[in-house]
């Protein structure tokens, strides 16, 4: 049997930074990994985070509003039929109810191959403490990933004051009782902390309603290099509801455009060595608006 976790949390809140970190333990400790991951907009950025000796499937713009497990399915076989692998990581795309991606893994295909270990939820905990500015239906998704979560990790500790890091882990526990929280800065745990999790869910499992999202995953292409100052007085004009910005923006006077991520109002800007698509993808509700500058 091979160990399956699931990885969920809000779009942004650190799951592909937590996977990154799992696989390099993993690989340590003689494990091989595998990975399946969904995403959002026809852009596979996040993927290029694995190494390529990883074992990979993924679903690109993937299916916002259902679980689209047939898809899912037929990747899963795939993997488990073309690779060796001792544990399987599933990242679900942001907009994802983790209960629905449960579908594909308890499908009865997998019964004799698969050991459900739980859903590890990372949840941005800066955006925890402002989930009532988000609108009805992301919060109730938002929260919903937490409160399905076997293990949680109140991520992004180091941008909150000791009092507020106090107070996300009681309203998170409060929310959530029988999952271990663990307050963490770019989700660093040790894998044992992850073989430990044992699931509660069931395929059976009550998922509170959540209402048709609005999501929308924009790509928006670069025809020539931007300013900087330019690009990021831009991002400062998005409206509240894009929740999330990544993509490889080609900057004046660089050779190679850099690897970009935005997510609640913080930019990450990296290098990269390498010719990459000029092109971004923008996710959150009201898009029709939203064009590069
Ligand atoms: N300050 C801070 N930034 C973090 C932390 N963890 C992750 N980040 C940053 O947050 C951004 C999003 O991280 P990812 O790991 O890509 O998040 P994700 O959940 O995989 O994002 P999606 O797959 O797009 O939903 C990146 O720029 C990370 O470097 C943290 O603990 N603190």
């Amino acid at each position: 049997m091979k160990d399956v976790y699931l990885f969920s949390g809000f779009l942004g809140s650190g799951k592909t930074t937590l996977l990154k970190r799992m696989i390099t333990q993993m690989k340590e400790k003689g494990l091989k990994p595998a990975v399946f991951m969904n995403e959002l907009g026809k852009m596979n950025m996040d993927s290029n985070a694995v190494e390529g000796d990883v074992p990979l499937k993924e679903i690109l713009d993937g299916c916002i509003c259902c679980s689209g497990s047939e898809k899912s399915e037929a990747q899963i076989q795939t993997l488990l039929a073309e690779e060796e692998f001792d544990v399987l990581l599933i990242e679900t795309t942001g907009a994802a109810h983790p209960v629905e991606a449960l579908d594909a893994i308890f499908s009865p295909l997998f019964a004799e191959q698969l050991n459900f270990k739980g859903i590890v939820t990372v949840a941005d905990s800066k955006r925890w403490l402002d989930r009532n500015s988000l609108s009805p239906q992301i919060r109730s998704l938002f929260l919903e990933q937490i409160r399905h979560a076997d293990l949680i990790l109140a991520n992004k500790m180091d941008l909150l004051t000791e009092s507020e890091q106090g107070t996300v882990v009681y309203e998170i526990q409060s929310l959530n009782a029988t999952a271990q929280i663990i307050q963490t800065i770019h989700a660093e745990i040790p894998f044992s902390a992850l073989e430990k999790v044992t699931t509660t869910s069931t395929q059976d499992v009550v998922k509170a309603p959540v209402s048709k999202l609005n999501l929308n995953a924009k790509v928006l292409q670069f025809d020539a290099p931007v300013r900087r100052e330019k690009f990021e007085e831009w991002l400062r004009t998005l409206p509240d509801s894009v929740y999330r910005v990544k993509g490889y923006v080609p900057l004046e006077g660089d050779k190679y455009p850099h690897a970009f991520q935005f997510a609640y109002g913080m930019a990450q800007w990296l290098p990269e060595y390498m010719k990459m698509q000029n092109q971004i993808v923008v996710i959150g509700e009201e898009l029709a608006e939203v064009e590069l500058p």
